[in-house]
C-alpha cells in the first residue's frame, strides 16, 4: 500500500468523528485533503457542518467540495479540528508546518474542543527531530533572525519555491531548522518564541487529543 493510501485511510477515518451541526477546524496538507474529500461527500448527502480553514489552499478545496467555510473571527470555539503532522511522538508532541501553514494551524487547534491528528505510520516516531522544524519568521531582518535561530543549535535553511523565498499565507518566510533526532522538545519552542522576528514554530505541544494513524493493514486510533 502506498503512503497516499495510508493517508487516505487516516483522513477518511477522521470523518467518522464529525457530527451534524459541528463547526470544524480544517487543517492543511495532503492527508487533510483526503479528509476533505470524504467530508464533502457527507455534506452532499446532507450533513450540516461549517468549516474554518487554516490555509488559502484548504479553503479553496473545501469550497469546491461544497463545504461551507467561515472566518476564524466568526467563531469563539470549534467542536473539533482535524489536521495532519510531519512527525508525532509518543507524548503526542508534533512537528508541523511542512506545508507552511503552521501559524494558522496552531491557532485553529487551540480553539478546538477535540484535536484530531491524521498521519500515515511513517510519521509516528519515538523522538522528534528527523524532520526539520519549520519556523515562521518576518521577512524584515530575516538574515539576522536566521543567525539568532542558528544559535539554538540547528542549521536553518530559508525555504524557497521556484528559486525565491516561500511566502506563507501571512506574508512571512519559513526557516527549516534541522536539529536532529532527540533535540526537539517543548522547551526548544519556548526558546525560539522569545526571539524577536520569530512569529511561530512548528513544535506543537498539547495540541493533539487523538491520533489517527493509517498503516499498510489498518487504521488505528490513539487517545491521549
Ligand atoms: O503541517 C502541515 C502543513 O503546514 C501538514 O499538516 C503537514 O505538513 C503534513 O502534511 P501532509 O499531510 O501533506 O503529509
Amino acid at each position: 500500500m502506498t503512503s497516499e493510501n495510508m493517508k487516505r485511510r487516516a483522513g477518511e477515518k477522521a470523518v467518522t468523528f464529525i457530527e451534524d451541526k459541528m463547526t470544524i477546524g480544517l487543517g492543511s496538507g495532503t492527508t487533510v485533503n483526503w479528509m476533505l474529500k470524504k467530508l464533502g461527500e457527507r455534506v452532499r448527502e446532507g450533513l450540516n457542518v461549517t468549516g474554518v480553514s487554516s490555509s488559502v489552499k484548504t479553503e479553496k478545496l473545501a469550497r469546491e467540495l461544497g463545504i461551507p467555510v467561515i472566518g476564524i473571527d466568526q467563531v469563539d470555539r470549534l467542536d473539533l479540528a482535524v489536521d495532519g503532522a510531519d512527525e508525532a511522538d509518543r507524548n503526542f508532541t508534533l512537528i508541523k508546518g511542512g506545508g507552511g501553514s503552521l501559524l494558522r494551524e496552531k491557532m485553529i487547534l487551540e480553539l478546538a474542543e477535540m484535536k484530531i491528528i491524521i498521519v500515515d505510520y511513517s510519521k509516528r516516531v519515538d523522538e522528534l527531530g528527523k524532520f526539520p522544524v519549520p519556523v515562521e519568521i518576518t521577512p524584515f531582518a530575516w538574515e539576522k533572525t536566521t543567525k539568532l535561530v542558528a544559535g539554538t543549535g540547528c542549521r536553518p535553511e530559508l525555504r524557497t519555491a521556484d528559486g525565491v523565498p516561500f511566502v506563507t499565507d501571512n506574508g512571512n518566510y519559513i526557516l527549516d531548522c534541522a536539529f536532529g533526532v532527540g533535540k526537539v522538545n517543548p522547551e526548544l519552542h519556548t526558546v525560539l518564541k522569545t526571539m524577536t522576528g520569530v512569529v511561530e514554530t512548528g513544535i506543537f505541544t498539547d495540541l493533539a487529543d487523538v491520533i489517527v494513524t493509517g498503516s499498510h493493514h489498518d487504521v488505528s486510533i490513539e487517545r491521549r
